[in-house]
């Protein structure tokens, strides 16, 4: 069943005076609240004082007291000021619960009543809980105000008329500052005549959740904390062992309720997870959209929301690449033709950081080397000379050539195998100079060995023969290699297709020889794959300068530097490429084979929360990529829940899109929408100018609404739009079709529905993306591709 708790429940209309009555008992205690928030807040702030006066002490035991102290006190300073705002929003009265029991919270802990908690449809309430965003204790230990995500604040969202427990009355409170301004209750037993300190239950209002849904909607995504539904607080309250998939239409609330989840889980269990929560967001635009709701639900700084195209440091993607171009590089064919790259970029100069190599000639001793890579700088030398005992030694091109087979002839990172390749070569040296015949004396022949290795391996000469011969290759100049669509074409081969071979390296043209230049979106897990198959090499490292604690402490002499062991670096490279805790992937339905690659290496000894809707994914082949999912997750347990209640988009527009859902996914059913406003899509009709068309549509839309217009454009469109809408100020906003994803509007416009279908193989499921991000408004601008008919209505949306 839908969970509209707060739209099932009983309503009744209150007489004269009652609200402001209720109002005011609520007043009455929020300044209680404040009171005790304030005593609160001068004790953090004597903390403060307190420790900052210890710290002049200045050993270092006072230091890290202090240190610790004022950590503590800040903490706890900055929550409170800022959750001071806004922060108590709901109340709940209860009957007499089955046992006695209190948890540390201080409420009840029974979910069930009493037995005898309702007699002859009368009760009394037994206990009443506020419910804000952080607890409240007062100066004994009895709870003022009830933390959201506390097992005891559960019955506020979870109870129904169907399944009530010992909610009677639930209440949702306005308040702005210090001053409540209203309450909304939904009564859950309605049979019931309850009384509380003998006077009967008062019931004000017409449900929270409506009114919640009605506000004009601004640039940023609020919280719903008090108006979470009962289906939507399973998910968020879900134990956080495995993997959590959910899935529900568009609006159904599957962004909020990953957002309040990951607010959750940290109340849960905040060792465990602080800093440790990633959620991956299909666009920048719905981290800018969503960034603020964790703030808002006082949990700032433990959770990473990064978009998919920015989840590698230093990569920030703002390009998209054509549909096929897309398809190519998010399909996990690209694995095969990366690794393959990234042996072969080992003969291609460019994808090394810098051309090293070119190495100078020596006669001065009793060995000296030549690197002959001398054509030009960047050239991968083909010989290597040396003097050695008086005679020369020589490598010549098939010797190297060998060599790099060998050492390449696993699937070791590229990158790792180079003291490999420098232990061959010297290996190759020494038995080419023919010293080895010299010694009969195993001992003095090792001896031997050894200082000829040693003076070779430390000439320079050397050094810079290894760094242009095996150069440390980086995934930007991988990248770049595979531009050059004649060596591509090689690493490609059986593969892909001529074709796609050609489309491939064309798109990758945008970046120079060393891999600078705008990345795409579908680059960026091309990277982290290279990254992954170059590995990365080990560097010494460097002395730490200037550590003020470093002389009190000695733990320099302690921990002398020493050379890297397997374990140290395995754990290393573990740390490097960022772990968490838990991930919280948004609009999962999205991401390609490739990129679920890159985002499982950043969860693999995660417990995992994964919201989409398949109704609504861009990628062209949802089997592949459901594959690559499942390798992402392994064989961790999974856990399904389903929503199934739109709360964004009235009714009239729901069912417009849902023709669309119908010719995108036959037999796919949409949610069912929670409110309906009476006002039917407008369709109109471009005349010659698609231009004036586009401005004079959001010109009505912008008097019809009071918050923001989304007007969602081809993907081909976008720069024009933007020139078409400027000047009609910052409420409108221009989306091209793939970037609208997860963002809502007061008002919409979609522009040539059927070019936005015709974009790419997906195109109807992102044309049914489009046409479900309005909560009040949509008009649907045809041009003549849509084949509109006398009433405007183009071909897709017909009957
Ligand atoms: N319980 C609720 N109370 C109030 N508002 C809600 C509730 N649940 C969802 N909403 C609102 O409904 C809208 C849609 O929510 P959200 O963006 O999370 O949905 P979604 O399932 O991620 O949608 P889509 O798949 O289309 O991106 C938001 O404005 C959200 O605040």
């Amino acid at each position: 069943m839908a969970a509209q708790n707060a739209t099932d429940a009983h309503v009744v209309t209150e007489p004269d005076g009652v609200r402001d009555r209720e109002i005011g008992a609520e007043q009455q205690h929020l300044d209680r609240v404040y009171r005790r928030l304030e005593e609160k807040i001068h004790e953090a702030e004597f903390l403060m004082d307190d420790a900052a006066k210890r710290g002049q002490v200045g050993t270092p035991g006072a230091l890290a007291e202090r240190d610790a102290q004022v950590f503590r006190a800040g903490v706890h300073l900055n929550r409170l000021n800022s959750e001071f705002e806004d922060f108590l929003f709901g109340r709940i009265d209860l009957l007499l619960g089955k046992d006695g029991k209190k948890g540390p919270d201080g409420a009840y802990t029974s979910v069930e009543p009493a037995d005898d908690a309702v007699r002859d449809d009368r009760a009394e309430i037994a206990e009443t809980l506020h419910i804000g965003r952080i607890g409240v204790l007062d100066a004994d230990y009895a709870p003022l105000v009830i933390d959201w995500r506390a097992p005891a604040a559960a019955p506020f969202y979870r109870s129904t008329p169907v399944a009530p427990g010992r909610v009677v009355r639930r209440r949702v409170i306005r308040s702005k500052g210090r001053k409540v301004l209203g309450v909304e209750d939904d009564l859950l037993r309605p049979e019931l005549t309850a009384t509380l300190g003998g006077a009967e239950l008062a019931v004000v209002g017409d449900g929270a959740l409506m009114a919640a849904l009605g506000q004009a909607r601004s640039h940023t995504m609020r919280d719903i904390v008090a108006s979470i539904q009962a289906e939507q607080d399973m998910v968020i309250r879900a134990p956080a062992a495995s993997v959590t998939e959910v899935e529900g239409g568009p609006g159904t609330g599957k962004t909020a309720v990953a957002l309040h989840r990951a607010a959750y889980l940290l109340y849960q269990d905040r060792r465990r997870y602080a800093g440790g929560i990633l959620v991956v967001s299909p666009t920048p635009l719905l981290v800018a959209y969503t960034e603020g709701v964790l703030p808002s639900l006082g949990e700032e700084g433990q959770v990473a929301i990064r978009a998919v195209g920015n989840l590698v440091d230093g990569a920030e993607a703002d390009t998209y690449d054509e549909p096929a171009v897309s398809r190519i590089k998010g399909s996990s064919r690209m694995l095969k033709v990366l690794r393959k790259a990234v042996r072969g970029a080992l003969d291609s100069p460019s994808a090394a950081p810098s051309p090293g190599g070119s190495a100078s000639s020596a006669d001065d001793g009793q060995l000296s080397l030549d690197g002959l890579g001398t054509a030009a700088p960047a050239d991968t030398p083909d010989r290597l000379r040396v003097v050695a005992f008086g005679g020369r030694v020589e490598l010549g091109a098939d010797d190297l050539r060998r060599i790099r087979q060998t050492v390449l002839g696993g699937t070791a990172p590229v990158n790792l195998l180079r003291p490999r390749a420098r232990r061959l070569i010297l290996d190759a040296l020494w038995s080419k100079s023919g010293a080895a015949k010299r010694y009969s004396d195993p001992e003095l022949l090792a001896e031997a060995r050894q200082g000829f290795d040693e003076d070779i391996s430390t000439e320079d000469y050397f050094l810079d023969f290894l760094a242009a011969w095996w150069p440390e290759l980086t995934p930007r100049g991988v990248l770049a290699a595979m531009a050059d669509e004649r060596r591509l074409s090689r690493w490609a081969r059986r593969v892909l297709n001529p074709r796609e071979v050609r489309l491939l390296a064309r798109s990758l043209k945008r970046l120079d020889e060393h891999g600078r230049g705008p990345l795409s979106v579908h680059d960026v897990a091309l990277l982290d794959e290279l990254e992954t198959l170059l590995g990365v090499p080990f560097r010494p490292k460097q002395p730490r300068e200037a550590d003020p604690l470093a002389h009190l402490t000695g733990l320099e002499e302690l921990m002398p530097e020493r050379s890297e062991t397997r374990r140290e670096r395995a754990e290393r490279l573990a740390l490097e490429r960022t772990d968490y805790a838990h991930v919280i992937v948004d609009e999962a339905q999205d991401l390609t084979p490739m990129q679920w690659r890159m985002v499982g290496r950043r969860g693999r000894t995660a417990t995992w929360t994964i919201v989409g809707d398949p109704a609504q994914s861009s990628w062209s082949d949802p089997d592949e990529a459901g594959a690559a999912r499942d390798e992402a997750l392994g064989t961790r347990p999974r856990r399904r829940f389903e929503l199934t209640v739109n709360y964004r988009n009235p009714a009239e527009i729901a069912e417009l899109a849902a023709k669309v859902l119908a010719l995108a996914m036959p037999g796919m059913r949409s949610p069912a929408a929670v409110r309906s406003t009476g006002v039917v899509p407008r369709f109109a009709v471009a005349g010659g100018d698609l231009a004036a068309s586009v401005r004079d549509e959001a010109l009505h839309l912008l008097a019809d609404v009071d918050g923001t217009v989304g007007v969602v454009v081809p993907m081909g469109r976008r720069a024009e739009a933007r020139r078409w809408l400027a000047g009609l100020g910052d409420r409108v906003v221009v989306l091209g079709s793939l970037e609208a994803k997860g963002l809502e509007y007061d008002a919409t416009i979609v522009v040539t529905p059927a070019e936005i279908a015709d974009e790419s193989p997906a195109g109807l499921r992102v044309l049914y993306v489009a046409l479900t991000r309005a909560t009040q408004r949509l008009t649907v601008l045809s041009g003549e591709r849509d084949d509109p008919d006398t009433e405007g209505v183009p071909d897709l949306l017909r009957d």
